[in-house]
């Protein structure tokens, strides 16, 4: 800050008694000139200071508002020690501070010690959260080894011989690449549009390596507390390293790297954090052991390139839509447990599903053996397929009138 330099000095009157009549007078009248001098120079500054004040006041007010802003968006998470006649006593997660704090009145009845809370700047109790149990429990889903193979997968071979290649050969045989010398790919991003099997895809090589399946949600990582959403992330990668083998799958990865926008939200600054911790844990990721990290996305075009760099998501394969073959072979697997009468022909079925994905087709296939059900007969017939398309088309035209879809 600048300091106003010091202010003009104080004009002195001295007379001499030796001095005549017509001298004091002139003494005294430059004396007066003097001090109306210093008076203008004095009210200059006021003015000056006045105007520096209106400026001042305004940034005080800007900042207020911005602080009322961090202050309503920015919660911090603390424990519930005791409850106490005076209050409560917390602890803040990350520094252990203790603090006695009071809570909201409507929260009075509600705390019990162990809780855990939400409180804001001022450490005061905004609301009481999940069980952290729960919510990472909700967060991550676990198997310890899932049911899915590569056989329950139609019309992606060549994707399933390269994630075999990048996630299931590294993990069965480290040492071979290790004596090759070839760094196996640190990450394996899916992409293409919904309901392609990416999903069944990590499942599936899990499976056939014997490898603990984790999955979590991008979406789940976008937290609306501080820091929680990094905490997830430290927390998923400590899971599989406890797990070991494992493989992690973090499904709608564009949820937390998604390019940097130009919005300064404190959302957004989360979302930043999120994957910021998401890149560190991947960077170390070499002495992790046998844990391999895979992740999907609908909007490979949203990704922030720097989750694509070498050594994190450096695999890309892309499942496409299936071709009129694959979509036989998926209708073939999704038909495999039914009574299919035996003149039905699943190619001809296949040929008119353009643009169908796997996830349509499965669905198509329950649709047909409904419409079977509820005619009382035990076996699907040709028309069973017929009339499930036009169904699930009367339902896609009308799902199209409200999803604005890009990929
Ligand atoms: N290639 C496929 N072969 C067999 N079934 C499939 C295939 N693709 C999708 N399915 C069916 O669709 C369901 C959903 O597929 P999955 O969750 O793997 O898709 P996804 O690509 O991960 O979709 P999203 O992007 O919406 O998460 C599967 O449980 C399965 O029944």
């Amino acid at each position: 800050m600048s300091h106003s330099p010091s202010l003009p000095d104080r004009p002195r009157l001295e007379l001499d008694p030796e001095m005549s009549d017509a001298e004091r007078l002139e003494a005294i009248r430059q004396h007066f000139r003097r001090i109306v001098h210093v008076n203008e120079e004095l009210e200059d500054r006021l003015a000056d200071a006045e105007g520096r004040r209106g400026e001042l006041k305004e940034d005080v007010e800007q900042l207020k508002r911005e602080n009322e802003v961090l202050k309503t968006s920015s919660l911090y998470i603390a424990s519930v020690e005791e409850i106490t006649d005076d209050g409560v006593v917390i602890k803040q997660h990350g520094n252990n501070q203790e603090v006695l704090t009071q809570a909201a009145s409507r929260l009075d009845e509600d705390l019990r010690p162990g809780d855990r809370v939400a409180i804001n700047d001022s450490f005061a109790v905004q609301q009481v959260l999940d069980d952290e149990t729960d919510s990472r429990a909700q967060a991550m889903e676990v198997t310890a080894s899932p049911t899915v193979t590569y056989d329950d997968i139609g019309g992606i071979d060549d994707q399933i011989r390269e994630v075999r290649e990048a996630v299931e050969d590294p993990l069965e045989n480290p040492e071979q690449f290790e004596a090759v010398g070839v760094e196996p790919p640190s990450g394996v991003l899916l992409h293409g549009p919904p309901g392609t099997g990416k999903t069944m895809l990590a499942k599936a090589v899990a499976n056939e390596s014997d490898a603990t399946f984790i999955k979590m949600a991008g979406s789940e990582l976008v937290r609306k507390f501080i820091g929680e959403g990094a905490r997830l992330v430290r927390d998923l990668f400590e899971l599989a390293a406890e797990r070991e083998p494992a493989v992690i799958f973090i499904d709608e990865i564009d949820a937390v790297a998604a390019k940097r926008t130009d919005s300064k939200t404190s959302g957004d600054a989360e979302v930043q954090r999120t994957m910021m911790q998401l890149l560190s844990e991947m960077d170390g990721f070499d002495d992790r052991g046998e844990v391999r990290i895979m992740a999907a996305t609908n909007r490979f075009d949203m990704l922030d390139e720097a989750i694509l760099r070498p050594g994190r998501f450096d695999r890309l394969i892309e499942v496409p839509e299936p071709a009129a073959e694959g979509r036989e072979r998926i209708l073939e697997i999704h038909t495999r447990d039914m009574n299919v009468a035996d003149d039905v022909d699943l190619g001809a079925v296949a040929q008119n599903l353009d643009g169908y994905s796997g996830a349509d087709i499965a669905s198509l296939a329950t649709e047909a053996g409904m419409f079977a059900i509820r005619d009382g007969r035990t076996e699907v017939t040709q028309a069973d397929f017929e009339q499930a398309r036009e169904k699930l088309r009367d339902a896609d035209t009308e799902d199209e009138q409200v999803i604005n879809y890009q990929y």
